[in-house]
Formats: structure tokens, C-alpha cells, sequence
């Protein structure tokens, strides 16, 4: 892929709020404090949709406690996941699909990065296809991060763009995605069995396999990257959501900002 010029920001609105200067925090503390105050747009009767991943974990948790005291009713919520079923499940969340709710109020969710236009990679922990399809039914969609998920530009971590791919010749679509961005120096990698076996792949909720890309450039223009991947039939989907968040909770140690598209 050519290196494309990126849009302007489209941020319209910001806001913050500082944290006692004196606290350290760890990185799992500013993770529950910016999904906190995505929680405080939540109100009774939305129809929400639950992220996937341990900042989302700390959203649902508080939706939860919330539901439990009653000072939110008539919540319907949608996981993007198994395991964040198995949580709202645990917490008593009453719970649906977008099949019967084709249309959400709003999305909390996390993000393995998030580049200066609010587009985000997601899916490090292997949720991606259910998050997107979920989260492009939003009318909100609140992104939570603490601040070591800001990046320049995506991919700028070092770490893994994560593709899910239809299992069958696995090895011939890693190297198609390979060949396709030759020129960011991609490497790709069949993610493995987080859970102990060594040689097994990783399967996501729906059966499929995560194909890590690793770039050592910017791969420029994001929408025709992601549009070139999907143009590949072993290609499910791929973990860029470009343009879909419409709020941005960060958490640092300075304190809590909250960006508005
Ligand atoms: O597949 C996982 C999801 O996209 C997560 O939302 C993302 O990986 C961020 O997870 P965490 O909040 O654990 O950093």
C-alpha cells in the first residue's frame, strides 16, 4: 500500500478534569476510571452495547452495580463477546442481540490504540467481528483507553494489527496480507493459544483463526488498507475501526479527558 495523506482531526469538543497530582496510579486504576465516566452517559432505558476486553470489564461491572441499585432501570445490553456475556450474565444484565435491537443507544468499549482521529485497532484480545458488527449500530460509541493506548498513527504501537481469517489455508492469507503491505515491512503471524497449548491457533467466538500483522512504516490511507484486506475471500474482518468513535474517554495520570467527534 502507498503512504496517503491522513484527514484533519474532526475533533469538535473536549473537555477534562484533573486527578490529585500526588496519586500513582496503575495502569488498571486509570482503565477503571475512564470506563467510569463513560458509565455516567449511560441512562435507564438504553439499549447498550458491552464491550470486550479488561477496561470494557470495569464499564460492565459498574453498569452492573448500577442496575443492582436501582439508579438504572430498563437496560438492555449487548455483548460483544462470549466472555462479556458470561460477565453482564453474572452481573443480572438483561441481555439481547442485534438481531432483535438493530439499533443502539450507545457503545463502551476499549481499544488496543487509537491514532489522533479517533480510529482505533481493536481485536488484541481476539473480539473484533462482534465489536464491529455491534458497534456500527451505535448512535454513541464511547471509547475508553488509559493513555498508553494513544499512538501517532495506527500501527504506531509495534504492536499487532489482528485480522480474523477463515481457518481453511490460513497460510495462504497471511501471505496474501503480507504481499499487500509489502512496502509497511508487514510481517504476519498466526496468533497462537493464549490458554496453554503451544501449538495451536487461537479461535475466536465464531470459529475463525487471528492473523497478527506487525508493520515496520505507516500503511497510509487506513480505509484503503482495510478495503484491500477485505477484498480477500479467507479475509473475515480486520481490527481497524476507522471513523466509528464518537467520544474518547482517556485516562492519565494528569486526569480524565473526554473528546467529542
Ligand atoms: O479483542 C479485544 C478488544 O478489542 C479489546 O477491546 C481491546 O483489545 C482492548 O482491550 P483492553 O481494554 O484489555 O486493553
Amino acid at each position: 500500500m502507498a503512504l496517503a495523506s491522513k484527514k484533519p482531526t474532526a475533533i469538535m469538543s473536549s473537555s477534562s478534569s484533573s486527578l490529585p497530582p500526588q496519586l500513582i496510579l496503575t495502569q488498571d486504576e486509570l482503565k477503571k476510571i475512564a470506563a467510569y465516566k463513560a458509565v455516567e452517559f449511560v441512562e435507564s432505558n438504553m439499549v447498550l452495547g458491552l464491550g470486550t476486553g479488561s477496561t470494557a470489564k470495569h464499564a460492565i461491572d459498574r453498569i452492573g452495580e448500577l442496575l443492582k441499585q436501582g439508579k438504572l432501570t430498563n437496560i438492555i445490553g449487548i455483548p460483544t463477546s462470549t466472555k462479556t456475556h458470561e460477565q453482564a450474565l453474572s452481573l443480572n444484565i438483561p441481555l439481547s442481540d442485534i438481531d432483535t435491537h438493530p439499533v443502539l443507544d450507545l457503545a463502551i468499549d476499549g481499544a488496543d490504540e487509537v491514532d489522533p482521529d479517533m480510529n482505533l485497532v481493536k481485536g488484541r484480545g481476539g473480539s473484533l467481528l462482534r465489536e464491529k458488527m455491534i458497534e456500527g449500530c451505535c448512535k454513541k460509541f464511547v471509547v475508553i483507553v488509559d493513555e498508553s493506548k494513544l499512538v501517532d498513527y495506527v500501527g504506531g504501537s509495534g504492536l499487532a494489527l489482528p485480522v480474523e481469517v477463515v481457518p481453511f489455508c490460513w497460510k495462504f492469507t497471511a501471505n496474501k496480507l503480507e504481499e499487500l503491505f509489502c512496502d509497511a515491512g508487514c510481517v504476519a503471524r498466526l496468533r497462537i493459544n493464549a490458554d496453554g497449548n503451544k501449538n495451536a491457533p487461537y479461535v475466536t467466538d465464531n470459529g475463525n483463526y487471528i492473523i497478527d500483522l506487525y508493520f515496520k512504516k505507516d500503511i497510509g490511507d487506513l480505509k484503503a488498507a482495510g478495503d484491500a484486506m477485505l477484498r480477500f475471500a479467507g479475509v473475515v474482518e480486520h481490527g481497524m475501526f476507522i471513523d466509528m468513535a464518537t467520544t474518547l474517554i482517556v485516562a492519565s495520570e494528569m486526569g480524565v479527558t473526554v473528546r467529542h467527534k
